[in-house]
């Protein structure tokens, strides 16, 4: 290609399928593309904005320009420079990322967003594999997903995506880290070390309310929230934030667990949220001769919600049964969670068994469907 303006346009197209890793928005749109310049020999030169001095992405961005301009004609050489914004422009990108104004988004009655509240009774019984294994799932399929591990007390799902950075301050904004597609926050991402976290019941609250006001997610499909185990001060929380937010009940099969899982329910009827259905985990283990070992015993999960249909007066399904599976546990040590990797030829019956949970909440249309619309009739 010899015509400069034909070249430099094929530069800026292929430029604009630069994604920034964090905000998800092409950097073109974004304002991070400075200055782009070739010269005769076909040398390009990118000067990228990042949005402050110490972005741990800077690689990745310098990565990705990188391989969207090395096909392009006529390109022999590519420079990729890196400068930081400057207070107005950094105010100009916040504005345009809160075009609708800050405050919580999801609790905005026109939000299409998916809201999920993984809930279990006790500690322990999969809540967060559940959590990042149905995420990472909806992801894989091209659905914008986030997680926020309201788990303050046992946070986990850092490690369980394999996430190692902290999130990227923007002055007041936060931007969660991305991992296997999904964004993640987590109050494990600001205490250092492994701290444990004592807070009370309004730290809690004004913690959740400070992920969902400052914390940039943009426009989601879904979002999960892993909550603490038991019917605490954050399921409480939850509902008030977000009323729309559907509880997901994770139990073992085991009768005892059901019992405990049932009160974790039951607060939807004193909260007034809707119960998506019951996931039960750990249902059996697959042995070597093809036999099922009932290693917590049978039934919890059709037990919980046939008896949580019976007490909210609503049909509430048992989604799924995930078998016990090493590589699960395995999958979470390793942070890459078992759906996107199961290993020979795809046959594992626990990640299958969370995709299909995952394809039918994703099945939900993202909208309004059960909802009050606040009309009335006239
Ligand atoms: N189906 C499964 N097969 C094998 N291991 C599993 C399975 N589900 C969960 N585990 C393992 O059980 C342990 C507990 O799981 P997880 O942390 O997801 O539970 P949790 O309910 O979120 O716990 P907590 O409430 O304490 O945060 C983890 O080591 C996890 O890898």
């Amino acid at each position: 290609m010899t015509d400069p303006i034909a070249r430099l346009d094929a530069v800026h197209r292929a430029l604009a399928t630069v994604i920034d890793p964090e905000l998800r928005r092409p950097i073109a749109e974004l304002g991070m593309l400075k200055d782009v310049d070739i010269d005769d020999g076909g040398n390009v030169t990118v000067q990228v904005l990042l949005t402050i001095a110490g972005c741990p992405l800077r690689g990745t961005i310098t990565e990705d320009v990188r391989r969207a301009l090395e096909p392009v004609p006529g390109v022999a050489g590519i420079n990729v420079l890196m400068d930081v914004m400057t207070p107005e422009q950094r105010k100009a990108l916040k504005e345009q990322l809160h075009a609708g104004g800050r405050g919580n988004p999801f609790a905005d009655p026109a939000s299409l967003t998916r809201i999920y509240a993984v809930a279990s009774g006790k500690g322990g019984v999969g809540k967060s594999s559940v959590t990042v294994n149905l995420a990472c799932a909806m992801a894989a399929k091209g659905l914008r997903v986030g997680i926020i591990d309201a788990d303050i007390y046992g946070f986990s799902v850092p490690g369980l995506m394999g996430i190692t950075h902290a999130p990227t301050r923007v002055d007041e904004m936060i931007l969660p880290p991305v991992a296997h597609g999904v964004k993640v926050i987590s109050i494990g991402m600001f205490v250092t070390g492994n701290q444990p976290v004592a807070w009370r019941g309004p730290m809690l609250h004004r913690a959740l309310e400070q992920f969902l006001t400052d914390v940039y997610f943009g426009d989601l499909d879904a979002l999960f929230l892993d909550l603490p185990p038991g019917t605490g001060d954050v399921a409480i929380s939850v509902s008030q934030l977000l009323p729309a937010s559907r509880l997901l009940v994770v139990t073992t099969p085991q009768s005892a667990a059901a019992d405990v899982a049932e009160r974790a329910g039951s607060i939807a009827a004193q909260t007034g949220q809707q119960v998506a259905g019951v996931v039960e985990n750990m249902s059996w283990l697959d042995l070597a001769d093809g036999s099922r070992l009932d290693v917590f015993g049978s039934g919890g999960g059709r037990l919980l919600a046939e008896r949580l249909s019976a007490s909210l007066g609503t049909d509430i399904p048992l989604l799924g049964q995930i078998p016990l599976e090493q590589r699960l546990r395995e999958g979470g040590d390793s942070g890459l969670p078992i759906v996107l990797d199961d290993g020979d030829a795809g046959r594992s019956p626990a990640a299958a068994a969370l995709r299909s949970i995952a394809e039918g909440l994703s099945a939900v249309p993202r909208g309004l469907a059960g909802r009050p619309l606040g009309i009335a009739p006239a």
